[in-house]
């Protein structure tokens, strides 16, 4: 029996939007020239011997359903900046995670923070769309895309000043990753074509990241100890959804992570 998985799904609908917003790239492009330059995104998830937060603005997604429902992007975007993070990023799939670009412009408004696009980004025309909406960064997803089509999307979003966040779910993503030239590399707790979570992944992966590579661990954190261990390892930053927006207080559950992630010693010397 073969079966669709939902990640096919999702690239499939992608592809669908893409087609349908293809040509509006040049007009994309053109609002580029309004917008403010890009804020160093991984300048800040870098910091010599702390660990950072990237907060994620998520409202739903195809693993856990509803999570905050009716979630306002902008007062979720508030808090986390209120709590300490030092970047956000911003879910603009609708269909399977709630978000949108109308979030995206939201934060914006609502905060300072360097923000990244985050969706499944296959074609040039969503990089432009995340420009013009004041991105800072786009993720760009290894598993998802040719080595061509990376290479030509991670050029492009260097192009616009934005950094690129090249998302890895095992060693031979990794791989592909550096050799793009990445140097801001996530590894992705989380398998996008089962949705099992194994923390233990970016930990294991840890060693295989230069020293020169800002390293984002993703997915399935949630407690102090998690900070601590990924810490120890080595990663420069956290990204953290489902776990802060599930709280009732999510500038002080934000603020907990952060006192954390600012321990001393919290990353080898
Ligand atoms: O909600 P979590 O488990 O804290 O995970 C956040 C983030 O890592 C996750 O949303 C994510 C990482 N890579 C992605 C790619 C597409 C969609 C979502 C993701």
């Amino acid at each position: 029996m073969s079966s669709t998985s939902i990640l096919d799904r999702i690239v499939a609908t992608k592809r669908d939007e893409v087609k349908a917003a293809s040509g509006r790239l040049a007009e994309y492009r053109d609002m580029t020239r309004q917008v403010p330059a890009p804020r160093g995104f991984a300048a800040a998830l870098t910091h010599p011997s702390h660990v950072r937060l990237l907060a994620e603005v998520k409202r739903r997604s195809p693993s856990a359903g509803d999570i905050r429902p009716g979630a306002d992007p902008a007062a979720i975007a508030r808090d986390y900046a209120a709590g300490g993070a030092a970047a956000l990023s911003v879910l603009t799939d609708r269909d399977y995670f709630g978000g949108g670009m109308d979030a995206l412009h939201a934060v914006r408004a609502a905060v300072d923070l360097p923000l990244i696009r985050k969706d499944f980004v296959i074609h040039p025309v969503q990089v432009w769309e995340a420009r013009a909406a004041g991105a800072d960064a786009v993720l760009l997803i290894v598993r998802i895309l040719d080595p061509s089509q990376l290479a030509e999307l991670h050029a492009l979003i260097r192009e616009t000043g934005m950094d690129a966040l090249v998302e890895a779910h095992t060693e031979a993503e990794l791989e592909v990753a550096l050799a793009a030239g990445a140097t801001l590399v996530g590894v992705n707790n989380r398998d996008l074509d089962t949705f099992a979570t194994d923390l233990e992944l970016s930990i294991r992966l840890a060693p295989r990241l230069p020293e020169s590579v800002t390293y984002v661990a993703e997915s399935g954190i949630r407690t102090a100890a998690d900070v601590d261990r990924l810490g120890a390892a080595g990663v420069n930053a956290i990204l953290v959804g489902e776990s802060l927006m599930r709280q009732p207080d999510v500038r002080a559950a934000a603020a907990a992570l952060v006192e954390r992630s600012r321990a001393p010693g919290m990353r080898p010397a």
